[in-house]
């Protein structure tokens, strides 16, 4: 690792491979063109619905762990949004594409689905904050990063709702700025950190970068 870097960056650099992978996935191409099949981005959104329960109780060990006050008002703040203006994106495209109600609270769990589960639940109850930032850094850094590239910036607006807002809620000045102060958090925590917890939140980091790929591939599968 370059230590000229900064924890986040570090982190970011030890698995580039997998998180490029995300970054320039078909998934990504056929939303920003409009070309997603709709089954796939069916499959996508009911599995990627049942993130939110675990990503939530996820913040709230973030909130309960952070070492002062003000990260925990920034988490705070993130929490409220997540918990309302994102849920009707979800609402509204599975009334478009004829979700069921079943399939919206209750589907059949794949296996990154249940995976991904597994590990923002281990990072919640290890009650650590780096533990619990590295995995946060990842499920909305790469979602920046996809959403947010300099090379999409001029092009049209894919038509649909379904597609268009999926890629506006993750490419706005707020969202920006929330992975942004992440990524600083753990450069500024990074520093702070003995070797075994530096580990250990590196392999909370890079487990969630591989799932993050795994469940792009898998809504092909
Ligand atoms: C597999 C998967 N990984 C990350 C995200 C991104 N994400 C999860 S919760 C949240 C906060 C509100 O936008 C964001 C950005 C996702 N949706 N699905």
């Amino acid at each position: 690792m370059n230590p000229s870097q900064g924890f986040a960056e570090q982190l970011r650099q030890s698995c580039i491979t997998d998180w490029n992978a995300c970054v320039q996935h078909r998934f990504v191409q056929e939303i920003f063109d409009g070309s997603l099949d709709d089954a796939v981005l069916r499959k996508y959104l009911v599995q990627d619905y049942q993130f939110i329960n675990r990503f939530v109780a996820l913040l709230g060990a973030a909130i309960a762990s952070a070492d002062v006050f003000a990260p925990r008002v920034v988490l705070s703040q993130f929490a409220g949004m997540v918990t309302s203006d994102e849920n009707t994106y979800f609402l509204r495209s599975f009334d478009m594409l004829g979700v069921p109600e079943e399939q919206r609270l209750t589907p059949e769990l794949t296996a990154p689905t249940k995976a991904f589960q597994q590990l923002m639940h281990e990072a919640a109850q290890s009650l650590n904050y780096a533990n619990c930032m590295a995995v946060l850094a990842v499920a909305e850094g790469i979602y920046l990063d996809w959403a947010d590239q300099p090379a999409k910036k001029h092009l049209p607006m894919p038509e649909r709702f379904e597609h268009a807002e999926w890629i506006v809620l993750h490419a706005n000045d707020f969202f920006r700025g929330f992975v942004g102060w992440l990524r600083g958090e753990l450069d500024r925590i990074g520093p702070t950190l003995d070797e075994t917890q530096k580990a250990e939140a590196t392999h909370y980091f890079q487990r969630a970068v591989k799932l993050e790929r795994q469940f792009f591939d898998h809504v092909y599968e």
